[in-house]
């Protein structure tokens, strides 16, 4: 580095400190990115959204300008509390050196410390140099959402970085603008980005996707009072109503109101039952998202019990159709799904067996699904809370693109696929995407949800969160389906496992709550509720 380049970093860091008192860290206690990014009270993010806005432009410059995202969500957290997250780059691009760095920039106490921090970072990454970043920020329908925009901005205009505020946005919408903004002019085209391009897209997909089809399904979506409601409006504008008939219930767009702990995907799959102000009617579908949109579930009422369909469903269905294209496409394509160990055994056997296709376990996480997802031609990730995607590997898409079609039928599995590629999200579980995929699907296989449903039958399962005083004594192996610490707990989980027919169970750290997660499966649901409770007796 030369002296006129030191002293512009010194410059910078200097105002970047000066600046970060408008946005005092107040926060008593260390703050981490994990799985879900930053999480924590409202009131102690503004720091952290200065200094996140610091390491997005530095990205950002390292990246060549390409756009890095900040996200402000309050996705599944209660009121008074925000996510943070950095949008696409940091599940490809070297992560854990980038999380370390928003680590100590987040976490610095004091001015001397930040100073520290920064110049070392920005001496690393060769910056401040003028490099033209970019950083796009949005945020969800939470009040309060909104006022984490500002320190973002702030940082970023120190570091003259283009900074754009895209307002509301689904957390899949912000992907969608960061992924097609076009760097070098080398997009890869996957659409326009603006909101209108991201509408444009599913719409266009869908309708050529349902064109054959002689069915308008009639859907009612929980909009888990979030953001998904205004977005989905928006996309209903765009759809032709004679292929999907939709009612959103739960789209009050203030999700601080206690409502949201009555709807939404968290409470149907923790209550296993719909919303409290849903009467589910027989023979109708229901929609749950989660407050940022980035989740789904189906679910219905059967003749005698209520029946949902998560995310290992939504794989399954999706592995179904695609081998079915692939297969009528005449390619020779490799279709794997990543899962993690909170899939329901016989969604994997159904998926291995049945489908005959492979399937691979990772932790929890969807950048950890994304990675193991690119191993395949196409990748399906799933994690069964209903987040998800399906990843083309650019051969899979040069050989859907290129692929000389021999007959009508070939002709319309590549059309068929191409506007698959169109539709679903290329860079994270979108819940507008993937509801519209399911339902050209159902069409197509001529399936309600109670045939969708029967494909296979879940073993009965129990998941448990337990508070504890430590976390950190908990370490794992294997995608974290075993205990390395502490000494012996494992052994004695494996005995208790063995005493159960189709017995499952594992034990691991959550890495967005101060908690361990207890998970068990057995042939009957008293069998897994029993396994389950006498793990937890364990840890005690
Ligand atoms: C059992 C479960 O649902 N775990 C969730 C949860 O992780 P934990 O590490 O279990 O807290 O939050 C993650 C981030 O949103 C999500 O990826 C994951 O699936
Ligand atoms: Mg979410």
């Amino acid at each position: 580095m030369s002296d006129s380049e030191e002293d512009v970093l010194h410059e910078t860091v200097a105002e970047l400190v000066r600046e970060s008192d408008k946005f005092p860290k107040i926060c008593p206690t260390q703050i981490h990115y994990n799985i879900g990014g930053y999480r924590a009270s409202t009131e102690f993010l503004s720091s952290a959204a200065f200094r996140l806005g610091i390491i997005a432009a530095t990205l950002s410059a390292k990246l060549h300008s390409q756009p890095v995202g900040v996200m402000i969500t309050a996705s599944h957290t209660s009121p008074g509390e925000h996510v943070l997250k950095i949008v696409n780059v940091l599940s490809s691009y070297d992560t854990q050196k980038w999380e370390g760095y928003l680590d100590q920039v987040v976490n610095a106490d004091s001015a001397d410390e930040l100073t520290v921090c920064l110049s070392s970072i920005f001496k690393k990454s060769q910056m401040p140099a003028e490099k033209n970043a970019q950083v796009f920020v949005a945020y969800d329908t939470r009040t309060s959402s909104k006022h984490l925009v500002e320190p973002v901005m702030a940082a970023a205009k120190v570091l003259k970085a283009r900074c754009v505020d895209y307002h509301v946005l689904s957390t899949p919408q912000l992907h969608y603008l960061v992924k097609s903004t076009p760097v070098y002019n080398t997009a890869d085209s996957i659409g326009v980005p603006t909101e209108e391009g991201y509408f444009h897209r599913l719409s266009e997909a869908f309708h050529s996707l349902m064109a054959s089809k002689h069915v308008c399904p009639s859907v009612v979506v929980d909009a888990a009072n979030g953001v998904g409601a205004v977005k989905l409006k928006k996309l209903l504008k765009e759809i032709n109503q004679d292929f999907l008939q939709v009612e959103i219930v739960n789209d009050h767009t203030d999700c601080s109101s206690e409502l949201t702990t009555t709807s939404g995907i968290d409470y149907v799959l923790n209550q296993q039952r719909p919303p409290s102000n849903i009467s589910v009617q027989k023979d109708v579908r229901y929609v749950s998202f989660d407050a940022d949109a980035d989740r789904l579930l189906y679910y219905y009422n059967g003749s005698h019990s209520f029946h949902i369909l998560d995310g290992d469903k939504i794989a399954s269905l999706f592995a179904l159709y695609l081998l079915d294209l692939i297969r009528a496409a005449g390619l020779q394509l490799q279709v794997g799904l990543v899962q993690t160990a909170y899939a329901n055994g016989a969604s994997t056997s159904y998926v291995q067996k049945t489908l005959k296709i492979p399937v691979t376990c990772v932790s929890p996480g969807l950048k950890n699904l994304q990675w193991a997802a690119q191993a395949y031609d196409i990748g399906i990730y799933f994690e069964a809370n209903g987040h998800g995607s399906i990843l083309f590997s650019p051969s899979a898409l040069s050989a859907i693109n290129t692929h000389e079609v021999l007959s009508p039928a070939q002709f319309n599995a590549i059309k068929a696929l191409k506007s698959v590629i169109q539709l679903v999200n290329p860079a994270c579980g979108d819940a507008l995407a993937n509801m519209l995929l399911v339902e050209v699907i159902l069409a197509y296989k001529n399936f309600f949800l109670r045939e969708w449903n029967h494909i296979f039958a879940e073993i009965p399962s129990r998941l448990i969160k337990c508070d504890v005083p430590d976390r950190s004594i908990y370490t794992t192996t294997d995608a974290e389906r075993k205990l390395i610490t502490p000494e012996g707990l494992q052994q004695k989980i494996d005995a208790l496992v063995a005493k159960y027919t189709n017995g499952r169970a594992f034990v691991r750290p959550s890495d967005t709550e101060n908690a361990i997660r207890v998970y068990a499966e057995a042939s009957t649901r008293s069998e897994s509720e029993d396994l389950a409770l006498r793990i937890v007796e364990l840890l005690q």
